[in-house]
């Protein structure tokens, strides 16, 4: 024998109760069954809300009350084509209409609304659509829970008589019928006989007592949703349908938010150790969620993550608290005695405060009774008058994998901790099933998104990418995270998600991941942006996994990271401003990274897409010595280098290295060698001295004067050098020697220059763009660590910045 249970989105369209018909009896075929229904989707909360608008004398009530007539006529209407079966209806629905229209009347005539009125307002949603279901499916009795289903009044409110309800479903059932219809919800006094209810969400509770009243061998629920998911779907774009909950889990999360299951539910069955499967109306043949208490062990920590909005902690402090016997007892028997229900609690060992977790909506309540209750020992001083902290969110990780597995709460505080989310409060039972932490209410999304990915509940790791500057390298890395985006999330499991592009101009967003064809022209028509406003988004986003690429060489956009770190948001850099700033900023940003568990990477600073940082990073911390540093540094100049010859001169050099993507936006910033300044002070830092730029001894070859003015006076006046290069040249020619502009470190003493170098030279032969690295080091000393290559250039310094992207990813 099966109960299958029908929510209000079951009922609720002529689309979805065709649908429960067709279940319905096909199940019938096999076994007899019993269905239970709630009121149609919506109805209930229309019902409620028609009675305030009587209550307030609002004589708009009639035409809600209509509009339920009107809606459940329309369904009748369409589903129903038997005449005879039609009229009787109709006659059946009308009546209890009647009824309700003279109850609202009541209300609106005396202006009174009690809570007996309300229950019995209430109780007509599901008796209206009971009967609709009972006249749709074929040969079904229809019986009234009030005449099983029980009720007595304890602290105020309805509670189960689960005795007496379990002996009065047996004899309602005693001679079977195939189908059965039931209403959900609804139940009677056991004493006044009067109308009450197992509260929101209690048809699931009906179904399940009847059920374990009669040994079922199933109860389905059907519901909108394909089962229990890992996450609020709406918030997680990964949670996925978890096909296999213990009674546990599932009580673990639907107590907490999860609202596939009204939390009563789950107790009856599981003693009679009944399963529970989980179905979707609008998808009868998927697999659904099916709850019971063996299950396979799928190897994952945790299950599922819920949460809640609206919490409020109020805490519960004073001196003499500590060692008192009693005080919880005193808390927790206050709120009881006021109904008020406290969903976590938190106290130290050293006892001088209980954080209780409450509804915001029953805060103001809970403070005002636990003030009274300790109204003497406050007004003595010995304890404090309550606090309440409101706008918070408690999560709550559940997985019965998580019993005896070390790590799971410090993975938690990690996982937040890194994403700058702090926890207000922290509570974990001993049965180790269900963690649950509070946090701001407005880092919820966050949270739950970080959660989910670190205990690979997500399918995909996710990677949030903010791209700052679409020129020659933030144009060229979008292209290859455009072509890499399904190799990386199909074979690496991982999800690039550009969810903002920023130009020097405007900037979009997308939380959704932005379209990376058309960024362009979405750019050009978006609002102006300014490096402020960006830093604003960025930051207001507050997006999990988050990484700022700057592909700029703005200092406007460097001084960004301070703050975007500070808010844990990871950065990787192109632009070397910072690295090379003041030593003490840049070891500020190194230590924000540090302390907020985010990256600062800016691998391509120097040498673009060669391994000259990380290189370094590596010998040191394996406890090696870099004690000199020579170097090619600049793609550009070497660039120049090698072109010049007769035919070419020095200016069309330069146009040339600006064509190829090697120079900077401003190509002065080369050839005045201050690009090679910054980046043998970034290796100098690196190799572990304190170097600033002021320090380094230069020997340049460019007049100082041609940097002075605009960039297009420069351009203009730049072959008045072609004459003297060429001469230059000749004689270098001659000499058979090659420029190359040299930087170098030994001992932190930095230099750099041109010098002419002869063929034995290990720089003479340096190609095109190339750059070289010699690091002498306590190992290599005899014979230096020679990295060579390209040096400048989108490709390569594109595949850089994506590199330091993977690296942060750590997949
Ligand atoms: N081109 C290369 O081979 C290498 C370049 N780099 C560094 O990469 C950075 C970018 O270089 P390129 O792409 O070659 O220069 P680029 O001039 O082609 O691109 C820079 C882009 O940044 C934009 N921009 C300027 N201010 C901005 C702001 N406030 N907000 C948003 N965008 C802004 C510019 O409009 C331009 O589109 C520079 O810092 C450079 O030093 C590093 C290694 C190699
Ligand atoms: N302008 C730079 C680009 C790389 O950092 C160079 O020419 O080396």
């Amino acid at each position: 024998m099966k109960v299958l249970k029908f929510g209000g989105t079951s009922v609720g369209s002529v689309e979805s109760i065709l649908s429960l018909k067709r279940i319905v009896e096909r199940e019938a075929q096999r076994q007899p069954v019993v269905v239970v229904v709630s009121a149609l989707g919506g109805i209930t909360d229309q019902l409620l809300s028609t009675a305030q608008l009587a209550l307030s004398g609002n004589e708009t009530w009639k035409d809600s009350f209509d509009n339920m007539v009107e809606r459940h006529h329309q369904l009748i209407d369409s589903v129903i084509t038997d005449n005879i079966k039609h009229s009787e209806l109709y006659h059946k629905v009308d009546t209890l209409f009647e009824q309700l229209h003279s109850i609202y009347f009541g209300v609106f005539l005396i202006h009174d609304l009690s809570h007996k009125t309300e229950d019995t307002i209430v109780s007509y949603g599901e008796r209206l659509s009971s009967h609709i279901v009972a006249t749709l499916v074929e040969n079904a009795r229809w019986i009234d829970a009030r005449t099983f289903i029980k009720t007595e009044r304890k602290h105020n409110k309805h509670v189960l008589d689960s005795t007496l309800t379990q002996q009065l479903v047996r004899d309602a059932f005693s001679h079977q019928h195939t189908i059965t219809l039931v209403p959900g919800f609804i139940s009677q006094d056991k004493d006044t006989h009067e109308t009450t209810n197992l509260g929101r969400g209690g048809s699931d509770y009906t179904a399940s007592i009847i059920a374990a009243a009669l040994d079922a061998d199933i109860l389905e629920i059907w519901t909108d949703v394909n089962g229990f998911m890992t996450a609020d779907p709406k918030v997680i774009k990964a949670a996925y349908t978890i096909h296999e909950l213990s009674y546990i889990e599932a009580m673990e999360l639907c107590n907490f938010g999860a609202k596939v299951v009204y939390p009563p539910t789950i107790y009856p069955v599981c003693v009679k150790n009944i399963p529970i499967q989980v179905k979707n109306t609008f998808d009868p043949d998927g697999e659904g969620t099916i709850i019971k208490a063996k299950i396979k062990n799928d190897g994952k920590p945790i299950k599922g993550i819920s949460s809640i909005k609206g919490t409020t902690l109020i805490n519960v402090a004073g001196l003499s608290m500590v060692g008192v016997i009693g005080v919880n007892r005193r808390i927790f028997t206050a709120l009881a005695n006021h109904g008020i229900s406290v969903f976590m609690v938190s106290q130290a060992s050293s006892e001088n405060s209980t954080s209780i977790g409450v509804r915001e909506q029953d805060a103001d309540a809970a403070v005002a009774v636990l003030n009274d209750e300790f109204a003497k020992e406050i007004e003595t001083g010995a304890m404090f008058p309550m606090e309440a902290q409101s706008g918070l969110a408690t999560i709550a990780i559940v997985g019965e994998n998580m019993r005896h597995l070390p790590g799971i709460a410090a993975k938690l505080f990690e996982t937040l901790g890194r994403s700058g989310i702090s926890v207000i409060a922290f509570a974990q039972g001993s049965s180790e099933t269900n963690i649950s932490v509070v946090i701001e209410a407005a880092y919820l999304r966050k949270a739950l998104n970080v959660l989910h990915d670190s205990f690979f509940l997500s399918e995909y790791k996710v990677l949030n990418l903010f791209i700052c500057g679409i020129g020659t390298v933030g144009g060229k890395l979008i292209e290859q995270i455009r072509s890499q985006y399904d190799e990386l999330k199909e074979h690496s499991r991982l999800k690039l998600n550009v969810v903002g592009i920023a130009s020097s101009k405007h900037a979009i967003y997308n939380r959704d991941g932005l379209d990376l064809q058309t960024y362009r022209e979405e750019l050009q028509a978006s609002e102006l942006s300014s490096p402020q406003k960006l830093c604003e988004a960025v930051i207001g986003m507050n997006i999990f996994n988050s990484v700022f690429v700057d592909c700029t060489a703005s200092g406007e956009i460097a001084a960004l990271y301070q703050p975007l770190l500070e808010h844990n948001i990871s950065v990787v850099a192109a632009n070397k401003i910072a690295a090379s700033s003041p030593y003490d900023e840049y070891m500020r940003l190194k230590q924000t990274a540090v302390t907020r568990g985010v990256k600062f990477r800016y691998e391509t600073n120097v040498g673009a897409g060669l391994p000259i940082i990380g290189t370094i990073n590596d010998l040191r911390n394996s406890g090696d010595k870099i004690l000199k540093i020579e170097a090619v540094l600049s793609g550009t100049l070497n660039f120049i280098f090698n072109e010049l010859t007769a035919d070419v001169p020095f200016s069309e050099t330069v146009h040339r290295a600006k064509e190829e993507g090697y120079s900077e936006p401003d190509p002065r910033i080369d050839l005045s060698g201050k690009d090679v300044i910054r980046k043998l002070v970034i290796l100098t830092r690196e190799a572990g001295y304190k170097a600033e730029q002021e320090e380094v001894e230069k020997h340049l070859f460019v007049p100082d004067e041609y940097f002075e003015g605009s960039v297009d006076e420069f351009w203009k006046r730049l072959p008045q050098l072609d004459d003297d290069f060429e001469k230059r040249r000749r004689t270098l020619e001659q000499q058979g020697e090659r420029w190359r502009f040299v930087a170098s470190m030994e001992h932190g003493k930095m230099k750099v220059g041109l010098q002419a170098v002869a063929q034995s030279h290990p720089f003479y032969n340096l190609e095109g763009s190339n750059n070289i690295v010699l690091l002498t080091t306590e190992r290599y000393k005899a014979y230096p660590m020679q990295i060579q290559g390209y040096g400048a250039g989108a490709d390569v310094t594109a595949a850089g910045v994506f590199a330091n992207i993977m690296s942060i990813a750590n997949i």
